[in-house]
């Protein structure tokens, strides 16, 4: 099986083609302000070079999980104009619509060098259906705006682990190349598989919960140590018998962090959960709040409506000391909502810790959209992390050893 990838393509010659490129656009929102543009600046490299080299460029990408229909408030609009104004030369719009008459007929109109990004993909139900065929018609959609001589390229490391429309099935029906930001990301990520310096930490937070539960099974016995912070704390704490009020649960996946925990000294791997967390009377900037034990979440002034949006300061000192003994450490998912000011400090911690392990020679990743939009809001600069990857699920994945959709997809 061989893998093609994107200078391979230009090789072959673009000028006047219609290249499909598949980017991660999935960025953090204020309204219709991006907050943080990382994404949009590791695809812009990929797309460029297409665009010097004269393709007609179409972009396809998600922004956030609508519900399989167009809703105002995922438009890439706002993905787009940060994209026109980082790179005004490329003359990047978006369409009406992702496969419909606007798309079709913006597609039609594209000129050499120029981009247009179809609106999200997720606007349509098969682009993420169960249903193979489904998606399949979805992919000829998508295919059909390349004209006779389209290509595909996969570049949307975010959402390699996604077996979508836009990811894997559309490889099928185009000569398909993989981008380079893929590949480099992969390059470091192998470094987190073969040989890892020990002591190796992870450290798990962020709203995803059932996503990336899955993940822990293939770490434990990897990982020295693993803390567990952020809306995953809450399903550990309540597998561990204690109530979490109104915080983020997933009462489902209770059973499967019970076997975690059985297993996990048996494996050689050490869960280290907070002991306190910030407890507040409801999801808004200002909300009250108070720091209290992790296990007496419904003893707070806000009784059994509390809910728990940051991990406390013990726990934040806590996963500092435990990241400053690593040799290794690969973090996804904020320790809180970060997004405001009073429930950012666990996740202040633990990039100061990250940071400060980075300086003194060990090797550390931060994954994810949402972690690396941390990093960057509370001040700190890309350089002081061994790596920030713009994948947070698709990296976990990675680790995990299982085969992504969009990698295979594009073996031929
Ligand atoms: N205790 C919590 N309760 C609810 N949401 C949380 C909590 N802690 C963190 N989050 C949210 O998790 C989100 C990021 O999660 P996720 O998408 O899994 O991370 P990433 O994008 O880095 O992979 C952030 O928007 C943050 O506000
Ligand atoms: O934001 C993303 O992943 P991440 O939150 O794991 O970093 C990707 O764009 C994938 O999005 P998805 O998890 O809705 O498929």
């Amino acid at each position: 099986m061989t893998l093609h990838t994107l200078s391979e393509l230009i090789d072959e010659g673009v000028r006047g083609r219609y290249v499909l490129i598949r980017s991660d656009l999935n960025v953090p929102l204020d309204g219709s302000t991006v907050t943080d543009d990382g994404r949009i600046k590791a695809s812009l490299p990929g797309i460029k070079a297409l665009a010097d080299a004269g393709a007609k460029v179409l972009l396809s990408a998600h922004l956030g999980r609508p519900k399989g229909a167009p809703e105002a408030k995922y438009s890439l609009a706002p993905a787009v104009a940060r994209l026109a104004e980082l790179a005004p030369e490329l003359n990047a719009t978006l369409a009406a619509d992702t496969t419909g008459p606007g798309a079709q007929a913006a597609a039609a109109a594209l000129a050499d060098g120029s981009v247009l990004v179809l609106e999200n993909v997720r606007f349509d139900a098969r682009e993420t259906s169960k249903d193979d065929a489904e998606r399949a018609a979805f992919a000829a959609e998508l295919a059909a705006l390349t004209g006779q001589n389209g290509a595909y390229v996969d570049d949307a490391f975010g959402a390699v682990h996604r077996k979508h429309a836009s990811v894997f099935d559309i490889a099928k029906l185009l000569p398909s190349y993989q981008g380079d930001l893929v590949r480099t990301e992969l390059e470091v990520l192998r470094k987190l598989t073969t040989n890892t310096e020990r002591p190796y930490v992870v450290v798990l937070g962020g709203s995803k919960v059932s996503d990336k539960l899955a993940v822990i099974d293939n770490l434990l016995g990897k990982a020295d140590t693993i803390l567990v912070g952020g809306g995953m704390l809450f399903t550990f704490l309540a597998a561990q018998g204690h109530k979490v009020g109104a915080s983020l649960l997933e009462v489902d996946q209770i059973p499967v962090v019970q076997d975690y925990l059985d297993r996990a000294a048996a494996a050689g791997t050490t869960f280290v959960l907070p002991t306190d967390v910030v407890v507040a009377s409801g999801f808004s900037a200002d909300a009250s709040h108070e720091v209290v034990a992790a296990d007496a979440i419904e003893e707070s002034s806000f009784g059994a409506g509390g809910l728990g949006l940051d991990i406390g300061p013990l726990s934040g000192a806590a996963f500092a000391e435990a990241i400053s003994q690593a040799k290794t450490v690969f973090w996804n998912g904020p320790m809180g909502v970060f997004e405001f000011a009073a429930f950012a400090e666990g996740t202040r911690a633990v990039a100061g810790a990250l940071s400060a392990n980075s300086a003194s020679g060990g090797f550390t990743v931060v994954g994810g959209g949402d972690s690396a939009a941390a990093v960057r809001t509370l001040g700190f600069a890309d350089t002081e992390f061994g790596h920030i990857s713009t994948g947070g699920g698709a990296s976990l994945e990675f680790l995990e050893g299982k085969e992504l959709p969009g990698l295979s997809a594009l073996e031929r």
